[in-house]
């Protein structure tokens, strides 16, 4: 059967939410955000979420909202907030439900691209040494993913690029369809 859901999984800025609208817009699939649908339910901001619920909260919210989202029946491109991965009932249902793609980029692109903005919990302070430390600790915590694309220097067109020629193999008829090693 054709994937008609992909999931972009990925640490805080290596671009899963402007790839995906990237791919929305060529596919002329739904666009969808685990991080926007909590904030849409929870009706507060993540930063809100963390502080006065705590993260474990704000991790069941985004299992559900994961779930919720790959169960809709229309073809979606699903970003995902960066700490995703961290469940494996979360791996799991994204593995069996659509084609993964993780997102990877260099600690310094990342740490250039996230200090444009504030509303990131986990990176209040230093954002530079809690991104080296966040990256030790998730270190091999995106490899589960189907392929693999390394963005830095890369612009968000031609991640997307990359991205659909590799779902257009991984659907493509042929012995090697859907099994193969499409890892870049
Ligand atoms: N390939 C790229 N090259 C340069 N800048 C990029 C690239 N991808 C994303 N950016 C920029 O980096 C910033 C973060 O990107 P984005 O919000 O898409 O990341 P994210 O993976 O969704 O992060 P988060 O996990 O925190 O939601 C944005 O300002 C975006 O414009
Ligand atoms: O890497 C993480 O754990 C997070 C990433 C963001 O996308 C948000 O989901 C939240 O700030 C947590
Ligand atoms: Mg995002």
């Amino acid at each position: 059967m054709e994937v008609n859901k992909l999931v972009l999984v990925g640490f805080m800025g290596t671009g899963k939410s402007s790839v995906s609208r990237e791919l929305s817009a060529r596919l002329g699939w739904a666009r969808l955000d685990s991080d926007e649908e909590i904030v849409k339910r929870a009706g507060k901001s993540i930063s809100d979420i963390f502080a006065t619920d705590g993260e474990g909260r704000f991790r069941d919210l985004e299992s559900e909202a994961i779930a919720d989202l790959l169960n809709k029946e229309q073809p979606g491109i699903i970003a995902t907030g960066g700490g995703a991965v961290l469940r494996e009932s979360n791996r799991s249902i994204m593995l069996e439900k659509s084609l993964v793609v993780a997102l990877m980029a260099d600690a310094e692109s990342i740490i250039a691209r996230v200090s444009k903005d504030e509303e990131r919990p986990l990176l209040q302070g230093d954002a530079r040494e809690r991104v080296y430390k966040l990256l030790e600790q998730r270190r091999g915590a995106y490899d589960f993913a189907h392929l693999a694309i390394d963005t830095t220097g890369l612009s968000v067109q031609d991640v997307a690029e990359r991205i659909i020629a590799c779902k257009n193999e991984w659907n493509a008829p042929g012995p090697s369809s859907g099994s193969g090693d499409a890892t870049e």
